[in-house]
């Protein structure tokens, strides 16, 4: 089975297994969403099954509260957690800061949330989404529905005086309709290329009415975890400065990689 995962799918699962050390019996763990959190939520499933892990997630998206259930986690909310010892989840892009850009899968608002909310955020990826700078990846908006032309008017005219080169910004679709999220908002995707100061535009971007929360999450990271397709994950640690670099061996697990897709 293994052998019909692509390189970038092997990274995602060993960047997932490699963090999944970090969680300790009794913790409350906020869960990501999208493909690489997907396996984490799947391993961790494993842990509660084989080695009776105990835990209580705080799903950041419907579709991982209904895996996180499937795979035998006990599922709590936020508000009944009230505060976290850690959040695993994936990202789209990531800076030599451990800046990130979130909300590809459209989970941004509820995943801001969760990682504010907790005491540590491991971020898990293959390596194609370390960049240098952000912005080549497409940077989310979440607005609410009322008036969302007008917001996007808003961000575009907040774009042009802060001088930032691509300016192009597109209403985010499911099918024929606006994609909506789980709280019922649409997403304007924002093509800026290179970002030159995320933490300014973070700030900036949520001043604008109608705007509900952005895709940068700035100074919320505490440790990323990378995997390769070779089986080589690095761990780095923002806070204390250190790199572990390792190999992970690649089992093959039929329960494992049954239903995978996110
Ligand atoms: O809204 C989605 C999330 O921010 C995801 O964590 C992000 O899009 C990365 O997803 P994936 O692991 O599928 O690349």
């Amino acid at each position: 089975m293994s052998s019909e995962l692509s390189p970038i799918d092997k990274a995602k699962f060993l960047a997932a297994k490699r963090a999944t050390d970090f969680v300790e019996d009794g913790m409350r763990v906020g869960l990501g969403t999208g493909s690489t959190a997907a396996w984490m939520v799947r391993l961790l499933g494993e842990r509660v099954r084989d080695e009776g892990l105990k835990i209580s997630g705080v799903p950041t998206s419907a579709r991982t509260a209904q895996l996180a259930q499937e795979v035998g986690i006990k599922v709590i909310t936020l508000d009944e957690a009230k505060w976290l010892d850690l959040t695993i989840d994936g990202a789209d892009e990531v800076d030599g800061d451990l800046n990130l850009i979130k909300g590809g899968g459209g989970a941004l608002l509820q995943e801001k949330i969760v990682a504010t909310a907790s005491d540590r955020m491991i971020v898990i990826a293959d390596a194609a989404k370390e960049v240098e700078a952000l912005g080549a990846f497409p940077l989310p908006i979440e607005v609410i529905p009322f008036g969302w032309q007008t917001s996007q008017a808003l961000v575009e005219e907040m774009l042009i005086s802060m001088d930032v080169l691509g300016r192009d910004t597109t209403l985010r679709m499911n099918g024929d309709a606006p994609y909506v999220t789980d709280e019922g908002n649409h997403i304007l995707d924002l093509h800026l290329n290179r970002i030159g100061n995320a933490r300014e535009l973070a700030l900036v971007m949520n001043q604008i009415p109608g705007v509900v929360e952005n895709g940068l999450f700035i100074d919320i990271c505490d440790t990323l975890v990378i995997g390769h397709g070779s089986g080589r994950v690095e761990t780095r640690d923002i806070n204390d400065g250190t790199i572990e670099d390792m190999r992970l061996d690649f089992v093959e697990d039929d329960n494992l990689f049954r239903d995978i897709s996110d």
